[in-house]
Parts: structure tokens; sequence; C-alpha cells
């Protein structure tokens, strides 16, 4: 099948980065709830007048703080990615070309258009991620998928990860040997 999905998925160090949300209602609250569940250790601070009590039961249990008040260009500086989750689209818009200004990755949530990057289905297993994307087609396809995988990939998978880890150092120093060696190991994986 030609490759129709060009989007380039990448993994980030979110221990690393700040991520500010501009919105705290119910879409902002969609986009923390899967932020937290996969990077506990994120760092995010929301912009918005009103926020919702879903969106504030976050603190406490993560680094996340609040500001009650309108979006100011300012904002920008706080986030290494951004999300627009407002209700009004003209304020989306300006966030968007206040971060594309700062050189900011953005997120406007829901308007693919807008977006630099979006944000995927992901299923994880210990140290095992796996993201999906449908291309923008079908966020329903893609909660589907991650549903299906969660519960038919076995736990396993991390122990396997883990093993491997453990046993990388023990074939010398010669990659190419290495590289054959673990090939090897892993064969039967890719079996019928
Ligand atoms: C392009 C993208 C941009 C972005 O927001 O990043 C986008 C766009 C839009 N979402 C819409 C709606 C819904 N989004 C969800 C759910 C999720 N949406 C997510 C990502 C993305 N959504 C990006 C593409 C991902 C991909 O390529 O597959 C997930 C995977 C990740 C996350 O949100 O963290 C998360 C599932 C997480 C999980 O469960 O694992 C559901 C389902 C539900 O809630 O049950 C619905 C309602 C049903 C439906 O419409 O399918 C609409 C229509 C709005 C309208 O009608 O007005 C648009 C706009 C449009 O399509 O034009
Ligand atoms: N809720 C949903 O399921 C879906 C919503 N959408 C769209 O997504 C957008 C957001 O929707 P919701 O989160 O449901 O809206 P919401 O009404 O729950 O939240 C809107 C948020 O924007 C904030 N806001 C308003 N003016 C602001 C400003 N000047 N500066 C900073 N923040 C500001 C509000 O304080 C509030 O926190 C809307 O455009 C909606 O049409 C699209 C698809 C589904």
């Amino acid at each position: 099948m030609k490759p129709t999905n060009t989007l380039f998925p990448i993994f980030l160090r979110t221990d690393r980065l700040h991520i500010l949300i501009i919105g705290g209602g119910s879409v902002a609250e969609e986009k923390l709830h899967f932020l937290f569940k996969n990077s506990p250790d994120a760092h995010v601070t929301v912009v918005a007048p009103e926020i919702s009590d879903a969106v504030l039961t976050h603190a406490g249990q993560y680094d996340i703080s609040f500001h009650h008040r309108k979006y100011e260009s300012t904002d920008i500086e706080l986030g290494d990615l951004v999300i627009a989750a407002t209700d009004r689209s003209e304020l989306n818009q300006r966030v968007r070309k206040d971060a594309r200004s700062a050189g900011k990755l953005i997120n406007v949530a829901d308007k693919p258009d807008l977006c630099d990057f979006y944000l995927g289905g992901v299923v994880t297993k210990g140290d095992v991620k796996i993201a999906i994307s449908t291309n923008g087609k079908s966020p329903t396809l893609a909660k589907r998928l991650r549903q299906l995988l969660e519960k038919n990939l076995p736990d396993e998978l991390n122990v396997l990860a883990n093993h491997l880890h453990r046993v990388r150092p023990l074939f010398g120093s010669d990659f190419k040997r290495k590289v054959e060696k673990l090939n090897t190991l892993t064969e039967t994986l890719i079996e019928n």
C-alpha cells in the first residue's frame, strides 16, 4: 500500500520540556488526561480565565500551574510546545501566530490545519510504547486501536524488553556481531 501518512513520530522527553496550554475547558482536559497518563513527569502551565474543576484536579499529583486570566502574547515564552484549546477560533489563530513567531511548535486542538503536530493514540507496556496516527482521518479509530492493543499486547513485552536490555552488553563491543546475535535471539518474534 502506498504510504499516505507522511507524519514523523517522535518521543518527547517531557521531563525536560515545558508545555503551555491555552484554554482550560473540556478539550484542554482531554489533552491533559492523555498527556499525564503517558508522561506524568511533564511540566505544564495552563492559561485561561475559566479553568474547569476537572483540569484543576491535576494539581497536587502533577507539575501543573494555573494562570486564571486571558491569554497574553508574552505567555508564549512559557512553553517549549504549545497547545491552544480555547473556544475562540480567532484567539487560537492568534496563539498559533505568536507560537510560530517565537519558533515554537503548536497544536490547535481539533483544528488539523493549524497544527504543527498532532497528538496520537498511545499504548504502553512498561518501557515499550507504541504511537498511533490515522493522519487525522479518524481519532475514534486511533482510540479503538489503542484500546485493542492495550488489551491484546501481552505485559510480557516489557519483560522481554528488559531481558534484551540486560543481555545487550554481554555480546561484546563488536557492533556487527552484537547486532547479529540480538537479531538471532529475537527471530521467533516475527515468525507467524
Ligand atoms: C488531527 C487531531 C489533532 C489533535 O487534536 O491533535 C485531532 C482532530 C480532531 N479530533 C476530533 C474529535 C475527536 N477526538 C477524539 C479523540 C482523540 N483525538 C486525538 C487526536 C487528534 N484529534 C489528532 C489526530 C489523531 C489521528 O491522526 O488519529 C487523540 C488520538 C489523542 C488526544 O487527543 O490526545 C484522542 C484519542 C486518544 C485515545 O483515546 O487514545 C475523539 C474520540 C473520543 O473522544 O471518543 C473525537 C470525537 C469523535 C471523532 O470525531 O472521531 C475532531 C472533530 C471535532 C469536531 O467534530 O468538531 C478533530 C478535528 C478534525 O478531524 O477535523
Ligand atoms: N468539547 C468537545 O468535545 C469539542 C470541542 N470542540 C471545539 O474545541 C474548542 C474548545 O472547546 P471546549 O474545551 O469544549 O470549550 P470550553 O468552553 O469547555 O473551554 C473553553 C476554554 O477557553 C478559555 N478561554 C476563553 N477565552 C480565553 C482567553 N482569552 N484566553 C485564554 N483562555 C480563554 C475558557 O476560559 C475555557 O477554559 C471549541 O472551539 C469547540 O468548538 C471540538 C470538538 C469537540
